[in-house]
This record gives structure tokens, C-alpha cells and sequence, in this order.
């Protein structure tokens, strides 16, 4: 046995003996282990089989009801010292966290079976790609992790080879919400979870490891982890460009990253290719120019307003191999949420008859976990193992006011200014309050694994000479008119929005310079078809002075909370932008 897996089986052999787990299982990521989960599962209840008529091998798992979401309050980032993990992060002592979750595993596998789940993020033999190993007493857990993540024998080898891995522990404890903890060690690569099956909290390798850990990991060796997604625009002649875009939770990546284009553009040729929906990973290659991969193999995506109008790709992946999670279920067995036109659900997401008076049949945060395979709209890029060329960056957040559809900062340096001061509502992807407007810088405020203040300072260090970076844009779907309505009709219409980015790359249209950063000139977007008339449309590209001044404000106040950490050039930037606003 070579001195690497020696170190993962000691560390194993430690938490068997520590958590008293009945068995020890390690996952090869066959089809046969699959079956015998899913088998184990249905005979616990941990899954119900859907209709195998409609749903081939689909199955829904309802999980603890006060356990719905990602739990923010109860996330730690554990340095040594206080201000690396920064004012955006909840800080804990990492030998009072330490002991603190000691104490809760201790004995907490009795009777149960600790998996050993090896995997890696992103293509196995690809250069940006890193691994992992959790070891999770949750059956669902693992079959997560098969759909999301290169999850089995190969990673395994690749840790034999390589030797460093990120150490993830995971139970679900009693899912007691006052014995729940998701810890995170990044000077050790390790992340400590106790309390949640759910998502983000429990299926480390996503947030906890290819963000959390990753954005540190990316810092030390002069790479970006970061909440995005990563789609390639095809256009009429076939060249294509990839844009990556950040936007907060439940905010529209997954539909963005699998949009179809609305006709017009369809007929003409365009397409769009889908690398990735919630996570992208980045590093200069020799060109010069920023290289993303998608370092999950699955999507964990939210079900409610997903639909053949909405998004027609996501729909068309679900029809077999699936988990779902927290929707309801109609008379004949097929799962359903808000906003699917047809089907009346028989059963809410908690089991009971559906009442309309117990709230929605589908939870707000219910979700679908599906390989990226099954995507129509899946392209053989996103296994590059060399990643693929960014040509744009997009911020983007949910702003019932002020922000414009779109814009494009001045440079890379205004750029970083922009990801760090947006804002967004808040949404059900998170436990706590639902439309609160907070700042979320990239949108990496519950992902960031350090201190904010270095994290602009690391995104201003990709200028340098010899760098081609992407320019970079900010989005908003979500401006209402005062009668509480979206302005812009979104989904497959944010097309337009796309190709002008795409002409602003390649010089083919001057923009309209504003003080806030570039917009649409007159007649620079396509309104070919689209269904708005001019005074929205204005009002979906109208830049308020007086209220951008508040705005500024505001977002030095935010920047000065991260104190010297905090790059002098983001405040300088952000005082070109004030002088302008006259
Ligand atoms: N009005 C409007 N709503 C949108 C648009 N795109 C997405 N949504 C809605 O926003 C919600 C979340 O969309 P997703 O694409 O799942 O968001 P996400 O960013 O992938 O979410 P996470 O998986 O939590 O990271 C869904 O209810 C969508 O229907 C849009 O262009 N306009
Ligand atoms: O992590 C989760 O639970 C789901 C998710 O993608 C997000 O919240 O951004
Ligand atoms: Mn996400």
C-alpha cells in the first residue's frame, strides 16, 4: 500500500472507531453498488420510487422537515487567526471546533454504515481538477455524490497518485437543528459536518469543498473557485464563446446556463451549450486568457419554476435517473412543484394531502440531483480537462430597483468593484428571511473560505501584463415595474442580452457610456419578437443618478468593513464612479 492511501486509511480507521460505525463501506462507483443503495434506501424510506411509467429509476426523498436548506448561522470557517476567515465569515477556534464536533460524532454511527465516498471535482485527468474523500453515514449522501461529483475508483487512484485530498467528515447525526455544524478547516483541507442530509450542507464536495476550501486552496496557488456558472454561446458562422456568471442562489444560474434561445435565434443558427450551472474553477493558461472548468458531473438544482416554458432542457433531463428532493407528488406518482402547468399534486413535499392552506405542495428550496450528462444542451467541452476560454464574466442579483438589465464595467479593476459591491434578495436557498436586499460580493458571501478583503485583492492580481481577461458585466432579470411585476420577460429573452455581451467583446457596437459603466446604446438590442414595450424597456435601462449616489454610499460603507484588508484601488475606482455621478 503506497504512504498516501495509508494516511486515508488511517484517517478512516480513526472516525470508525471514533463514530462506532457498525460497518465500514468504500464506494467504487458501480453501477451494482448504485442498485444495492437505492435497493437499501427504498426498504428504509430514505427513497420512494416515482412512476416507473413516466420516471424510470427517479425516486423522491423527503427529508427532516426543519432541515430544508443551507444553514448559514451554523457555518464556520476555522483559521487559526480570527481575520483571515474575515468579518463575512462566522469564525470559530479550530480547537474549540474541533472538540466541539468530536463530541458529537463520538458513538454517532452506532448501528449505522460509514460509507468512504473517494471523488473528484472536475474531469479525472485534468490539470485544474482536485480531490476529496467524505465519509458519510447518509445512503442519499452518496448517491448525491455519485450523480455530482467523478465519484469511485478512479478518484481514488488519482489520490493514490497525487496524495493530497480534501478530508471531509459528514453525519447526519440526530438532524437535530441544535446539534447542527458545518465546519471548515482550510489550512488542513479538512471540512467537519454534523446534523443536515441537506444539499450544500451534507454533499461536500460542493459548497463546503469546491467553494469553500477550493477559493483558499485557488488563492495559495493563483486560481479562482467561484459560484458560477459556465455556458458557451454559439453563434450563426459556429464560433463560440464562453461566458461564466456569478449570481446568488436561486437567482438563475441552472436556467441561464441551459437557456434556449427564442426564435428568431433558433432559426438563425445561434445555440447555447451548458459546461456548467452552479460552480466554475479558473486559472490564466499559457495564452494569457482565463481557463474554466465545472468541477461537479451533476446538477443540484431548484425545482419550482422550472417548466417546458422556463426552462425546457431541465425539464427534458428529468424524466429518468433522478433524485428529488422535497416536491410533491400527484395521484399517479410523479413528481410535481409550482409552476409545472399540468398535474394536481395529491401529496405536499412532507408526506400529507395536499392543502393549499399548509403553503406551497413543493418546497420553496425542493430540488432535482441529475447527471450533467442528461442535459440536452450538455457539451463534450465541459470535459476538457484543459477547461475552455472565457470571453465574459457576469455579476448578477435579484433587484426589484435601481440596477439596469445590464452593464459593462470599464475595465478588470472596475469589473472587480462591481462583483464586490452587488447585491441581491435574499431566497429560500438559505434558512432566514426571503427578499431582505444584502450585499453579496460575487455572490460568494456564504462561500467565500477567507477574508473578503484578500479575495478582491486576489481578483485584481489576474491584471497583469501578459493577461487577456474577459470583460466583465452585470446583470439584473429581476427590476419590477411599481405594480410589483418582472419588467423583463427573462429565461430564453436573456438571449439578447448574451449576444449583445458578445458584440461588446468583439468591438461590434460602442455601448452607451454612463457613470455606473457601459449600457446598450439605442437599438443595440435585439427586439426582434420581444414582447416589451418601449417605456419598460427604457425603464429596464434607466441609470438614477440620485439613487446610484446611495447606492455608492452604501457599498463604501460595505468595502470599509474588511478594513485595511480592503485594496486601496477598489475605493479609488469607486470614486471614478461618484465623480461621475453628477
Ligand atoms: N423572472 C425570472 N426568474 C428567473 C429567471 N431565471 C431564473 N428565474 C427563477 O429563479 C429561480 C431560481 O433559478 P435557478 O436557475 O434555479 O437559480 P440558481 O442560481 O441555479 O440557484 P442555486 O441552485 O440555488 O444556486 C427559479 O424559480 C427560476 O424560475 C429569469 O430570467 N427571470
Ligand atoms: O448548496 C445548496 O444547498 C444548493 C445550492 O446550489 C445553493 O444554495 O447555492
Ligand atoms: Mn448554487
Amino acid at each position: 500500500m503506497s504512504s498516501k492511501l495509508a494516511e486515508l486509511n488511517a484517517w478512516v480507521a480513526h472516525y470508525a472507531d471514533l463514530t462506532g460505525a457498525d460497518r465500514v463501506h468504500w464506494c467504487d462507483g458501480s453501477e451494482e453498488e448504485s442498485a444495492r443503495l437505492v435497493e437499501l434506501m427504498l426498504g428504509s424510506g430514505d427513497l420512494i420510487a416515482l412512476n416507473p411509467q413516466t420516471h424510470p429509476n427517479c425516486f423522491l426523498h423527503r427529508s427532516s422537515v426543519s432541515d430544508v436548506a443551507r444553514v448559514e448561522h451554523l457555518t464556520f470557517v476555522c483559521t487559526a487567526n480570527r481575520d483571515d476567515a474575515g468579518p463575512n465569515n462566522h469564525w470559530m477556534d479550530p480547537e474549540q471546533a474541533k472538540a466541539k464536533m468530536a463530541a458529537l460524532y463520538k458513538g454517532c454511527m452506532k448501528g449505522r454504515t460509514l460509507y468512504v465516498v473517494p471523488y473528484c471535482m472536475g474531469p479525472i485527468d485534468s490539470p485544474l481538477a482536485r480531490c476529496g474523500v467524505e465519509i458519510t453515514d447518509s445512503p442519499y449522501v452518496v448517491a448525491n455524490m455519485r450523480l455530482m461529483t467523478r465519484m469511485g475508483a478512479a478518484a481514488l487512484a488519482r489520490i493514490e497518485r497525487e496524495g493530497t485530498f480534501v478530508k471531509g467528515v459528514h453525519s447526519t447525526g440526530d438532524l437535530n437543528p441544535d446539534r447542527r455544524f458545518i465546519m471548515h478547516f482550510p489550512e488542513e483541507l479538512g471540512i467537519q459536518s454534523f446534523g443536515s442530509g441537506y444539499g450544500g450542507n451534507a454533499l461536500l464536495g460542493k459548497k463546503c469543498h469546491a467553494l469553500r476550501i477550493a477559493s483558499w486552496q485557488a488563492r495559495q496557488e493563483g486560481w479562482l473557485a467561484e459560484h458560477m456558472l459556465i455556458l458557451g454561446v454559439e453563434n450563426p458562422q459556429g464560433e463560440t464563446h464562453y461566458i461564466a456568471a456569478a449570481f446568488p442562489s436561486a437567482c438563475g444560474k441552472t436556467n441561464l446556463a441551459m437557456l434556449i434561445p427564442p426564435q428568431g435565434y433558433r432559426e438563425a443558427g445561434w445555440k447555447i451549450w451548458t459546461v456548467g450551472d452552479d460552480i466554475c474553477w479558473m486559472r490564466p493558461g499559457a495564452d494569457g486568457r482565463l481557463y474554466a472548468i465545472n468541477p461537479e458531473a451533476g446538477y443540484f438544482g431548484v425545482a419550482p419554476g422550472t417548466s417546458a416554458k422556463t426552462n425546457p432542457n431541465a425539464l427534458a433531463m428529468l424524466t429518468h435517473d433522478a433524485i428529488f428532493t422535497n416536491v410533491a407528488v400527484t395521484a399517479d406518482n410523479q413528481p410535481w412543484w409550482e409552476g409545472l402547468p399540468d398535474g394536481t399534486p395529491v401529496a405536499d413535499w412532507q408526506g400529507r394531502a395536499f392543502d393549499p392552506a399548509n403553503g406551497p405542495a413543493a418546497h420553496p428550496n425542493s430540488r432535482f440531483t441529475v447527471s450533467a450528462r442528461q442535459c440536452p444542451s450538455y457539451t463534450p467541452m465541459a470535459e476538457d480537462p484543459q477547461g475552455v476560454p472565457l470571453s465574459a464574466i457576469v455579476f448578477g442579483g435579484r433587484r426589484e430597483s435601481l440596477v439596469p438589465l445590464v452593464f459593462e464595467a470599464r475595465d478588470w479593476t472596475h469589473g472587480v468593484l462591481v462583483g464586490a459591491g452587488m447585491a441581491s434578495e435574499t431566497t429560500a436557498a438559505a434558512t432566514g428571511a426571503v427578499g431582505v436586499v444584502r450585499r453579496d460580493s460575487m455572490a460568494m458571501k456564504p462561500f467565500a473560505g477567507y477574508n473578503f478583503g484578500d479575495y478582491f485583492a486576489h481578483w485584481l492580481s489576474f491584471d497583469k501584463p501578459g493577461a487577456k481577461l474577459p470583460k466583465i458585466f452585470h446583470v439584473n432579470w429581476f427590476r419590477k415595474n411599481a405594480g410589483g411585476k418582472f419588467l423583463w420577460p427573462g429565461f430564453g429573452d436573456n438571449m439578447r442580452v448574451l449576444e449583445w455581451m458578445i458584440k461588446r467583446v468583439k468591438n461590434e457596437v460602442p455601448g452607451h457610456a454612463t457613470a455606473i459603466g457601459i449600457l446598450p446604446g439605442e437599438g443595440e438590442l435585439n427586439r426582434d419578437g420581444l414582447n416589451i414595450d418601449a417605456a419598460d424597456l427604457q425603464a429596464l435601462l434607466h441609470v438614477d443618478t440620485h439613487a446610484w449616489r446611495t447606492e455608492v454610499g452604501a457599498i463604501a460603507d460595505y468595502l470599509e468593513e474588511f478594513g485595511e484588508r480592503t485594496p486601496a484601488a477598489l475605493f479609488e475606482e469607486l470614486d471614478k464612479t461618484a465623480r461621475q455621478l453628477v
